[in-house]
């Protein structure tokens, strides 16, 4: 057939001129669907059925183009009659992979033969409607369809989507009638604000998260991933005819569970990115009754230290997860090696001597090396491992070029570089590319999830698994998760750290994992801001306030109330005597729980107050104790009055005052926070430890992110606590009126030391 008669072929499918122009560029497509359309002018049925005809064509994965003239009659026979039914055939078949089709089951799948009738469409829809009336009415034309849209198809499967979509939209005007002016504005407002929604979603990676507050658990289980052995259907992977025996030997290992793993490199501390990594991975086996390994990816010795596998560990279980197992890429080092002897016998991988310059950048001249026997391959890589070729002179490359142009990533390289594990047993050591999936095949990870910088290794990762016909896992990709004002790159903090500026990794300013403990953040609570970032395939880029806000709802609950003075001022009570008060009150640890205890501090003649909360002449909007005006002290059941101001040179020391109880009459207009008998503590206030969003951002900080430090992150200040308050490390309290603190583990017996968390609202000022 000559290329016009084709063109004419595919247009009288129904293909638009363009469209079919552009299938005819497309080899494969092009190829494809001549041959369907042949099988369907069989049936005659090519005009009628083109586009279905088309949908196929572009979607069948080669493996299953011998089933053309099965999925051809199903489609002439109006069987399979919308694009729904037509993907949930493909659907059964990449995950059928027999050669004969039970059609019993396929039909099944299917729904074919099911017919739903425009009164049921109607009468499911009204229920619907029904049951979101109030909601609709209040949002109008805010209110997200896609709800009323996903629980219909819930409960009718098969419906035409068109028909559903019309008969939603049809039902909503005659409940809230036609758009009105002040509709379209706020849509355009929702619009604009969607636009800089961090949540936005990507693929097939989706969850509600912004719905309300979901655990992560409730975010896991909404994830559309593919359940295990269902490996076929998703988008890319690849079909062999290892496939379906390799696959059905994996899910009789697991026995059908979920299996996750977090890989992270023993090469640094952890940071709030990571523990996105750690719910998703611990969170999705978790939630699908599975099990999450712990691998280190420790295939750069000399980056890694005992310490940095020992921090991170105790981050994940920090964090609430228990690994099923703990592993190391290292461990596969055998295995590694043998399979790379594998490929290379193969014809698959080739020792190579480019060096890293001239493979860099993008489409490097292909490698001299690529075509030499496997015998002298076999030579070459047996000279590398034994150490007798140097350093950078040599690598085991991968026969594969990637559809962006990189060619033949490598393998292995040259480090005679001790491992932490395996010592001076190897001077090669495996790469990324090259161990990661093996390991994932090896340790029959159903679901190998990572951040989003990896999809264009996803290729190499199939790639390799079939080449070694080796179970084959999934790669789902998600965002980074970023934090505003500060920087989590180790090489960064640890510049920090050399120029005195934090005190080391887990200075409560930096956002890495054990910084975050020392400031006092609970875990649930980064998990909880976790669960609320979701799941999405954009990177989300958040400032620390949205973690702040789960940190005192948490706290809120946890955190017993005490009384501190950050400020001290001294109050003394010239009439302590005659107000008849009790020497120890008991105070309630939760005032809205009181069945949670309580504690007892002391009362006396002297007691302290922040000095912020006396002013002598305020202005009129002062609440709190001036010369003229008394103010209560929480839980002594008495207000204070100024008698005589003493001063030190112009500053006031000391207050004399009169006390009264408090009573119906005398009701003063604030109560503040105060302690009498004390013991010495010294606080931490921290704030942002940058000025600017982004300060390793050259654009936004000229000078670097070392110019631009907030001289003020880090107060020190000294005060009182009740002597009896007894406390162990990274314990959290609420100080009245002040805020969340935690105590620092620098603590001692003689000096109480406490770590601000965060303040009590986002934006506080006392009044
Ligand atoms: N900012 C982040 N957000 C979400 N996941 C992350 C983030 N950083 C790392 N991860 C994921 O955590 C896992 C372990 O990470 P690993 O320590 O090897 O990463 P990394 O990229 O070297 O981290 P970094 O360089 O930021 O310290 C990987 O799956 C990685 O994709
Ligand atoms: N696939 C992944 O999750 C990557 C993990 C690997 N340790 C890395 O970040 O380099």
């Amino acid at each position: 057939m000559s290329a016009d008669e084709i063109l004419r072929m595919f247009c009288s499918a129904g293909l638009s001129e363009q469209k079919a122009a552009e299938t005819m560029k497309n080899q494969n497509l092009r190829k494809r669907f001549i041959t369907i359309l042949n099988e369907a002018a069989k049936h005659k049925s090519l005009s009628e059925c083109g586009m279905l005809y088309y949908h196929i064509a572009s979607k069948l994965k080669p493996v299953h183009e011998k089933h053309i003239p099965f999925l051809v009659t199903y489609i002439a026979e109006k069987k399979l009659d919308n694009t729904q039914r037509l993907d949930a055939a493909l659907q059964y078949l990449s995950s059928n992979l027999k050669d004969n089709v039970d059609v019993k089951a396929f039909e099944e799948y299917c729904g074919i033969g099911i017919i739903i009738t425009a009164d049921e469409i109607e009468q499911v829809i009204e229920e619907c409607i029904e049951k979101y009336k109030n909601t609709i009415i209040k949002e109008r034309y805010k209110f997200n369809v896609g709800i009323i849209l996903q629980e219909v198809r819930n409960k009718l499967k098969w419906a035409d989507g068109r028909i559903v979509k019309n008969e939603v939209d049809l039902q909503i005007l005659n409940l809230i009638g036609v758009k009105t002016e002040e509709d379209v504005v706020s849509s355009i407002k929702k619009d604009k604000g969607n636009k800089s929604n961090i949540r936005k979603i990507l693929g097939p990676i989706e969850n509600n998260s912004n719905e309300c507050n979901l655990s992560v658990s409730d975010v896991m289980k909404k994830l559309d991933f593919h359940k295990p052995g269902q490996n076929t259907i998703t988008e890319g992977y690849i079909i062999t005819e290892n496939t379906e025996r390799l696959l059905e030997e994996h899910l009789k290992i697991t026995g059908g569970k979920v299996r996750t793993r977090f890989p992270p490199e023993p090469n640094g501390i952890l940071h709030i990115g990571h523990a996105k990594a750690i719910n998703i991975n611990f969170g999705y086996a978790a939630a699908h009754d599975g099990i999450c390994f712990l691998r280190y990816d420790d295939t750069n010795p000399e980056k890694e230290e005992e310490k940095f596998f020992i921090g991170i560990r105790e981050m994940v279980e920090w964090l609430g997860y228990r690994p099923y197992k703990i592993t190391h890429s290292s461990d596969y080092f055998d295995k590694l090696y043998e399979l790379a002897l594998v490929l290379i016998k193969k014809g698959l991988a080739y020792v190579c001597h480019q060096n890293q310059k001239e493979i860099k950048g993008f489409n490097p001249p292909p490698s001299p090396w690529r075509d030499r026997p496997v015998t002298e391959n076999l030579i070459l890589f047996e000279d590398m491992r034994k150490g007798l070729i140097d350093e950078g002179q040599a690598t085991l490359r991968m026969k594969i070029t990637l559809k962006e142009g990189k060619q033949d990533p490598i393998a292995y390289r040259i480090k005679f570089s001790p491992h932490p594990r395996t010592g001076n047993k190897w001077c090669i050591y495996p790469t990324y590319d090259y161990t990661h999936c093996i390991c994932d095949s090896l340790e029959n990870i159903t679901h190998s999830l990572c951040t989003k910088e990896f999809q264009s290794r996803r290729p190499t990762y199939y790639w390799l698994c079939n080449a070694l016909n080796i179970y084959c896992p999934v790669q789902w990709e998600y965002g980074r998760l970023n934090m505003n004002y500060t920087v989590v790159s180790k090489r960064k903090i640890l510049k920090l750290i050399e120029n005195g500026i934090v005190r080391n990794w887990d200075d409560p300013r930096l956002f890495t994992l054990t910084a975050l403990r020392r400031r006092g953040f609970p875990p649930e609570a980064i998990n909880r801001f976790c669960a609320k970032m979701g799941v999405t395939g954009a990177q989300v880029v958040v400032d620390p306030q949205m973690v702040e806000s789960e940190v005192r709802n948490i706290l809120n609950d946890t955190a017993p109330r005490t009384m501190v003075v950050t400020e001290p001022l001294k109050v003394c009570i010239i009439n302590f005597k005659e107000i008849n008060i009790t020497e120890t009150i008991d105070v309630v640890n939760f005032p809205n729980n009181p069945e949670r205890g309580s504690h007892k501090i002391s009362f006396g003649n002297v007691i302290f107050i922040e000095k912020s909360d006396y002013k002598s002449e305020p202005d009129k909007n002062y609440r709190r104790l001036s010369l003229n005006q008394s103010v209560g002290l929480r839980y002594a059941g008495i207000t204070i009055s100024v008698i005589n101001e003493i001063f030190d040179n112009d500053e006031i020391i000391e207050l004399q005052v009169k006390a009264q109880p408090v009573n119906a009459l005398i009701k003063p207009k604030a109560f503040i926070h105060w302690v009498s008998n004390t013991k010495l503590v010294q606080i931490r206030m921290y704030e942002r430890l940058f000025n600017h969003k982004n300060p390793d951002d050259i654009n936004e900080v000229k000078e670097g992110y070392l110019s631009d430090i907030n001289p003020n992150s880090l107060q020190i200040m000294e005060g009182f606590a009740d002597k009896s308050l007894e406390t162990v490390p990274f314990q959290c309290f609420q100080f009245e009126r002040i805020g969340f603190f935690c105590v620092d583990p620098d603590t001692t017996n003689s000096l109480l030391i406490f770590n601000r968390t965060v303040t009590l609202k986002e934006d506080s000022g006392k009044n």
